[in-house]
C-alpha cells in the first residue's frame, strides 16, 4: 500500500509535529512515499522543478492520498486535486477550529471524504477506520 500524505510545507509549518505523528500513524498501514512532509527539516536543495517531478511521481505511484488540510496550502490543494483527478481515494483530515471553515472545493466534493478531530488520538482513529473500511 503506497500512501501519498500531503501537508503544508510553504504554506506553513505550524502543524508540522501533527503531521510526522499522522506519518507515523499512517506507516502501519503502508509505505508513507512522502515522509518529509512530517520532517522538522525541509531541505531546501531539490530545485522547485525537482520537486515536482517527484511529487507526480510518488502520486502516480500511490494508491491514496491523505492530506491533513488544517493550514491551507498551495501545494496540498493542487495535489488533492490532482489526485481526484486521476481517480485515486483522497481523505482529508482537519482540526476542528472556530475561526476557520475547510473549503468547499474540499468539504463539497463528494469524491473526498473529509473529518474533523481534535485531539491527536481521535485524528489516530480516524486512518485506522479508513484502512479497516477500505476495498
Ligand atoms: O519542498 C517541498 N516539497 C514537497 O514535497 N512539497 C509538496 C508536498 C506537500 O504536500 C505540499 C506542500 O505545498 P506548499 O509548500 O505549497 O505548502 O507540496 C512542497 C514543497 C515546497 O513547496
Amino acid at each position: 500500500m503506497n500512501i501519498y500524505f500531503s501537508g503544508s510545507i510553504r504554506g506553513g509549518r505550524q502543524d508540522a509535529k501533527t503531521y510526522n505523528q499522522l506519518i507515523d500513524e499512517l506507516k502501519k498501514f503502508g509505505d508513507v512515499l512522502t515522509e518529509h512532509v512530517g520532517s522538522s527539516e525541509i531541505s531546501s536543495e531539490p530545485t522547485d522543478r525537482e520537486i515536482h517531478r517527484q511529487d507526480m511521481q510518488w502520486l502516480k505511484e500511490a494508491n491514496l492520498l491523505i492530506g491533513e488540510v488544517t493550514t491551507p496550502s498551495h501545494g496540498v490543494g493542487y495535489e488533492i486535486g490532482y489526485a481526484v483527478a486521476m481517480g485515486k481515494p483522497v481523505f482529508c483530515l482537519h482540526q476542528k477550529k472556530e475561526e476557520k471553515a475547510l473549503s468547499a472545493m474540499l468539504n463539497g466534493d463528494p469524491a473526498i471524504k473529509c473529518f474533523e478531530y481534535a485531539e491527536i488520538e481521535e485524528a489516530r482513529a480516524i486512518i485506522q477506520n479508513i484502512f479497516t473500511n477500505l476495498q
